[in-house]
C-alpha cells in the first residue's frame, strides 16, 4: 500500500490543496486532511502544526504536504515541531534533492506563486524520490541529535 500523506493549507492554498488531494488519491495515496474545509482567512500555523505533528507521530514513513500562499510561513511554523523536516520548494531539481539528500518529511508549496500543474510535479518527484541514506543518514542523524538535546 502507498504511503499516507497528511495535507493542509491556509486560505490561499485551499483551492491548491483541493487539487493535490484529487491528484494524490488518482496517484492512489491515502490522505489525511487536516483542514481547512472552506477558503475563510485562517492562521496558516495552525494547519502546519497539525501537519507536522501528525507526521511526527508516525515516522514510518507517513509524509506532509502544506499549501500556503508562498509556502514560507508554513515551513518556518511546521519547522518547529520535533523531527519534523519541512522544506519549502521552487523547482523540480530541489523538490528531488531535499527528499534524496535531506529526507524532507513534509513539502511545502507557494499558491500564489506556482501553477496548480507545477504543484503537482514537484510534489510527484518529491514522493517518487527515495532518500540516499549513507552520508546523508549521517547528517539527517544530526539534525535528530540536535533535537532530541535541545527539544522537549
Ligand atoms: O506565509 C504565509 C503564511 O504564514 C502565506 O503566504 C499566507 O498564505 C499569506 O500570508 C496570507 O495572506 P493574506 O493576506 O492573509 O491572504
Amino acid at each position: 500500500m502507498k504511503k499516507k500523506i497528511v495535507i493542509g493549507s491556509d486560505h490561499a492554498g485551499f483551492e491548491m490543496k483541493n487539487f493535490l488531494i484529487d491528484t494524490l488519491i488518482k496517484d492512489g495515496y491515502v490522505v489525511e486532511d487536516k483542514g481547512p474545509f472552506n477558503d475563510s482567512a485562517v492562521d496558516a500555523g495552525v494547519y502546519a502544526i497539525a501537519v507536522g505533528e501528525e507526521v511526527a507521530r508516525h515516522l514510518d514513513g507517513t509524509l506532509g504536504i502544506l499549501v500556503c500562499g508562498t509556502g514560507i510561513g508554513m515551513s518556518i511554523m511546521a519547522n518547529k515541531v520535533k523531527y519534523i523536516r519541512a522544506s519549502l520548494v521552487t523547482d523540480l531539481f530541489s523538490a528531488k534533492m531535499t527528499k534524496a539528500h535531506n529526507n524532507a518529511n513534509v513539502l511545502c508549496i507557494g499558491a500564489r506563486i506556482f501553477a496548480k500543474s507545477m504543484a503537482a510535479e514537484m510534489m510527484d518527484v518529491w514522493l517518487n524520490t527515495e532518500f540516499l541514506g549513507g552520508k546523508y543518514a549521517d547528517r539527517v542523524q544530526n539534525i535528530i541529535n540536535y533535537e532530541d538535546d535541545h527539544k522537549k
